[in-house]
């Protein structure tokens, strides 16, 4: 990119153009977060969740993990202590379109009036919420449409679908732009439509791998099934005053399930095989095969 022309100058389309090249590069690199970037202050929501280039989108495989939950890299959340907003506590919802971001602050705003215009930056859904006995006003923008660059919150939710691996990559760019704009602010990295099994191209694994590169949080949710969005609410609440995104008197580990939750498959599994050796021990092999003969699938035993 050449350096002297002002970034102001360049064009929307240039901008989202290098913006994608360098952030989705077709080989794919770990990108460091201390790696300069050019600001794109040009860049609208529209532009954020434009989605006319094609992505290099790897085999998604199966779901490995059953984890929907996952800390940051660290345990101390990235929050923006000073000048805190004295008003309702701001939380925007960011992500190419479709992904859900409607329904998710419709689950959020609960039977709250959608249409409470809440400055002239944009439109939000404004009700008061108790988290940890403590009442909160808050306000979520899901249709920002100002510039990112101008967008005011105390913490951000991007989220993109797990049947979408494209909107999945748009949150990668969406954070390397938020965190050169606005790097305290705290940001949760939710993967939508989860009750979509069978459709999903993003694994809990990777979107894990991908928080934890910038150190933020990942939720697995399905708002329109509501499921594990009051989490979801609760977590962003807590962080955009400050605290800890999990509730107080627990930890990371406590939240994720020492790290890894266990399906009932998988406990089912443990659970037979602790019934039937599958490797017996040479010398066991004969008692083995004699117990197993007098199962009723050797008739001959009997
Ligand atoms: N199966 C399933 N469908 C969902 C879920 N969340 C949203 N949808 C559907 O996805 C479609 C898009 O949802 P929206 O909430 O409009 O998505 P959006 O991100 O606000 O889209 P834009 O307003 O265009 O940016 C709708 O048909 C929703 O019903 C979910 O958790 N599971």
């Amino acid at each position: 990119m050449p350096t002297d022309v002002p970034q102001e100058k360049l064009s929307i389309e240039e901008n989202a153009t290098q913006c994608d090249s360098m952030t989705l590069p077709s080989t794919p690199t770990v990108r460091r977060g201390s790696t300069p970037l050019p600001i794109k202050h040009q860049l609208r929501r529209e532009e954020a969740v434009h989605d006319d280039c094609e992505w290099t989108s790897g085999a998604a495989g199966p779901s490995v993990s059953p984890l929907s939950f996952s800390p940051a890299l660290d345990d101390t959340p990235t929050v923006a202590v000073e000048g805190r907003h004295d008003g309702p506590l701001r939380i925007a919802l960011l992500g190419q379109n479709g992904v859900g971001k409607s329904s998710l602050a419709l689950a959020f705003a609960g039977d709250m009036d959608r249409t409470a215009s809440v400055d002239s930056d944009g439109e939000g859904y404004i009700r008061t919420v108790t988290v940890d006995d403590e009442e909160s006003a808050i306000i979520i923008y899901d249709n920002w449409r100002q510039d990112l660059s101008v967008l005011q919150c105390e913490a951000c939710i991007l989220v993109f679908s797990v049947t979408d691996r494209r909107s999945f990559h748009r949150t990668a760019q969406l954070r390397l732009l938020l965190r050169e704009t606005q790097p305290q602010t705290p940001i949760i990295l939710v993967g939508n439509k989860s009750d979509l099994v069978r459709t999903r191209e993003v694994t809990s694994q990777e979107a894990m791998s991908s928080a934890a590169l910038f150190n933020c949080l990942y939720l697995e949710i399905s708002a329109s099934l509501d499921h594990r969005t009051p989490e979801l609410l609760e977590c962003a609440v807590r962080l955009a005053r400050g605290q800890p995104p999990w509730p107080p008197g627990t930890s990371a580990e406590d939240m994720c399930g020492g790290g890894q939750r266990e399906s009932i498959t998988s406990r089912a599994k443990r659970f037979l095989s602790s019934l039937v050796p599958r490797y017996p021990r040479e010398r066991d092999v004969g008692k083995f095969l004699r117990q197993k003969s007098r199962s009723c699938h050797d008739l001959g035993a009997l």
